[in-house]
């Protein structure tokens, strides 16, 4: 009997047709482009462009060529410690605290070679609640800490456990970091988006949040959570504590699991604007049944070790057995990335004063928030004195995302290139500058709004903005109606 063998192609429809409806535009078309521009000048065929290297400020990855951000040396001390157990009495090398938490992690590890518990190792769990309590005032227990490969692994966790497919939704909002709308693509389920206020800060508005629940009630979908980013990718805007308790009302009202997407929270910029967590806010308010799932990451912050794929996430009020299908769940990929642990213990635990590390990490991170607090002001000001751009203030996180209103030339030239305008405005600057950002459409926008994404991470902030400005204004000259 002749078997058909079908070869798996994309034209056959012969593979999952949610991974084809699934979209990641911070590593979509341009920054693609941008790679293979980056193998050209690699390859030595660089003259024939006009640029000399791509700047890629598509993606907050501090430690990527280019940005070229030094890790933290405690952190790295620690790292190589626990990859070389036979270096850990070596006192010219290493400092006193990095040799003893080497020691520390050791004894509760093992070897960073081997699996550990599919939760994470117990040791840190407990090390990531007792920083909960002191930053809360609250306890936390660490058999509900789940230690991630970053906090894109305890998204994906919590939406499998979640999510069964149509009609399932999740609040999301507009913009948002495309890591949810991505996933619940994936999951076959529904975004339900609420729009934030770009003319007020970003502001959220609540009686946009029940509009947008009614909404998708109506048309019979089963809303499931609500997505908070705070502070917020890529707007930057930073939560007031009175937001925070009215979306926490809102959620517990609904009974909505929330999940409170914190990994910019030592991303702060505007001291008057502090972060208040909603573990801190539910508990204030006693809301004891609002199931909530509060994330962070070793990504962020001052640290930026994207690549050691660190985080964790905290469920409240998430019961035992709904916990262990997350375990089991876990355990079907083995364990979260060991160095990846060792830097949440680390994030958690960073030197105290009197340690021998403590002036030298202080020194460093300072040094680190400081530039990025200056270049987030320099970028939205400058933004604001282009012609046809505004930029809020990025009061946190890593990004500026200015709207940009393109005259009606530009936005036929993209029609014709079956682009929408962002995207051919982002992908001219790439082709000119050697620039990559994001356009606003991969975060979501309000209709009739055109915006870009960039990092502000770059060291040399102001020779990037002339750059931007001038090509900025060649753009707008040139398809000037
Ligand atoms: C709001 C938010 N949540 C989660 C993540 C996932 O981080 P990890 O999985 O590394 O912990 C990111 C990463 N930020 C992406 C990556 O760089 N630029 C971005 O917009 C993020 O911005």
């Amino acid at each position: 009997m002749s078997s058909r063998i079908r070869s798996i192609r994309l034209d056959n429809s012969s593979i999952n047709p949610k991974v084809l409806h699934a979209q990641y535009a911070v590593r979509g078309e341009i920054p693609v482009k941008a790679d293979k521009y980056g193998q050209q000048i690699r390859d030595g065929h660089g003259d024939e462009l006009p640029f000399n290297a791509i700047l890629p400020c598509n993606i907050g990855n501090p430690q990527q060529q280019g940005l070229n951000q030094k890790p933290l040396t405690f952190w790295r001390q620690v790292a190589a410690l626990t990859e070389c157990p036979e270096l850990i009495n070596n006192a010219q090398l290493f400092p006193k605290d990095a040799r003893d938490r080497a020691s520390q992690l050791l004894h509760e590890i093992g070897s960073v070679g081997a699996y550990s518990h599919s939760k994470g190792v117990p040791f840190i769990r407990k090390q990531v609640a007792d920083f909960l309590e002191s930053r809360d005032g609250y306890s936390a227990d660490p058999e509900n800490i789940f230690l991630t490969a970053g906090a894109s692994g305890g998204v994906n966790l919590l939406f499998h456990l979640l999510l069964c497919g149509e009609p399932d939704g999740v609040m999301i909002p507009i913009p948002q970091y495309p890591l949810y709308s991505a996933s619940l693509a994936l999951a076959g389920s529904r975004t339900v988006q609420y729009h934030l206020d770009e003319n007020k800060g970003w502001e959220l508005n609540i009686d946009l949040l029940e509009k947008s629940l009614s909404d998708a009630k109506s048309n019979g979908t089963e809303t499931k959570a609500l997505v908070i980013i705070n502070p917020g990718n890529p707007t930057g805007a930073i939560l007031s504590e009175e937001n925070i308790i009215e979306i926490a009302k809102f959620a517990h009202k609904h009974e909505l699991v929330l999940i409170a997407d914190e990994v910019y929270q030592s991303n702060i910029y505007d001291e008057s604007k502090p972060f208040i967590s909603f573990k801190k806010v539910a508990r204030d308010l006693k809301l004891d049944t609002l199931q909530l799932a509060s994330f962070h990451s070793v990504s962020k912050g001052f640290s930026g070790e994207c690549g050691k794929r660190g985080g964790f996430v905290e469920f409240v009020n998430f019961s035992e057995d709904l916990l262990s299908q997350a375990t089991k769940l876990a355990s079907i990929s083995l364990c979260p990335p060991l160095q990846g642990q060792v830097a949440v213990d680390l994030l958690i635990r960073p030197p105290k004063e009197g340690d021998e590390s403590y002036d030298q990490f202080s020194k460093e991170k300072d040094e680190i928030l400081t530039n990025y607090a200056s270049r987030s002001k320099i970028m939205a000001d400058r933004f604001n004195k282009m012609d046809g751009v505004t930029c809020n203030n990025a009061e946190g996180a890593m990004y500026a995302f200015p709207q940009i209103r393109l005259p009606q030339k530009a936005q036929d030239a993209a029609k014709k290139e079956g682009k929408s305008p962002d995207a051919f405005y982002c992908m001219e600057l790439l082709n000119n500058t050697g620039i990559c950002v994001v356009p606003g459409g991969g975060f979501g926008q309000s209709p009739g709004t055109l915006h870009f994404r960039t990092t502000c991470l770059v060291p040399g902030t102001e020779d990037y903005i002339n750059t931007i400005e001038k090509f900025h204004q060649e753009f707008m000259d040139r398809y000037r109606d």
